[in-house]
């Protein structure tokens, strides 16, 4: 045993999460933090391109339309699939926040199956921040933004720093990320924190 603590409910002396002053505005789409991440870059052709935009606070949206690649069940999206849309749309809230963070704990509850060419409609809402926690929630819903929630998840993020994908990263992959003069942008947007 660790003694490390997964709740996902906030601890009592956690504060309210502070949107940063150069985060993005309510409306601005939020751009992909990496061109071959499955959940947001343009550079995976079965990818769910996701492409968030900042809301109020410390919020975010997002639409995800599935595909036949994302099936699971005959016509219908794979769960896991589906998970990670809520998944990117939280990690998207790192944009608001100018902090990496990376998905610690997810818990999904899938509530609706999703037929393919369905558009969900994602939200997702940073909660709460402790330490290098963040607690978040996001929902997906069909029909849209005010329709029924299909899938819905809790989650805590952790901080991370850049170092954190360069000590854990395939070499080749960093090595490219690294001599990329925009995603070397992304990274310092993320990292300048005052
Ligand atoms: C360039 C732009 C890129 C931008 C990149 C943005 C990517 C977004 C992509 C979408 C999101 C993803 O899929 S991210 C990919 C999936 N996730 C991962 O690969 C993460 C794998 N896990 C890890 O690397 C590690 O376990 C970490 C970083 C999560 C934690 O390790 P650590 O850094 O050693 O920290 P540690 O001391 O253990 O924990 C720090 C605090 O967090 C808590 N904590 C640790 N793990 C958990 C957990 N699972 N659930 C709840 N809480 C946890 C601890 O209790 C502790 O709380 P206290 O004691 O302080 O109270």
């Amino acid at each position: 045993m660790s003694g490390r603590t997964t709740a996902l409910t906030p601890p009592g002396d956690a504060v309210p999460p502070v949107r940063h002053p150069e985060a993005p505005a309510p409306g601005e789409t939020i751009g992909s933090h990496y061109e071959h991440c499955f959940g947001c870059g343009g550079g995976q052709p079965h990818g769910l391109h996701l492409e968030a935009r900042a809301g109020e606070g410390v919020s975010v949206t997002a639409e995800f339309r599935v595909r036949e690649a994302h099936q699971g069940a005959p016509g219908l999206a794979h769960g896991g699939v589906l998970a990670t849309a809520l998944d990117e749309t939280l990690g998207s809230l790192g944009w608001l926040l100018r902090v990496i963070a990376v998905t610690g704990r997810l818990e999904t509850d899938f509530v609706r199956p999703v037929p393919v060419d369905t558009v969900l409609h994602l939200q997702a809402e940073a909660l709460a921040v402790h330490g290098r926690k963040i607690y978040c929630t996001a929902t997906g819903r069909i029909g849209g933004p005010d329709g029924p929630v299909a899938v819905q998840a809790d989650a805590v993020f952790v901080e991370v720093k850049v170092d954190h994908f360069i000590a854990n990263g395939r070499k080749q992959e960093i090595q490219a990320a690294l001599a990329d003069p925009d995603q070397v942008k992304v990274a310092r947007a993320f990292e300048v924190n005052p």
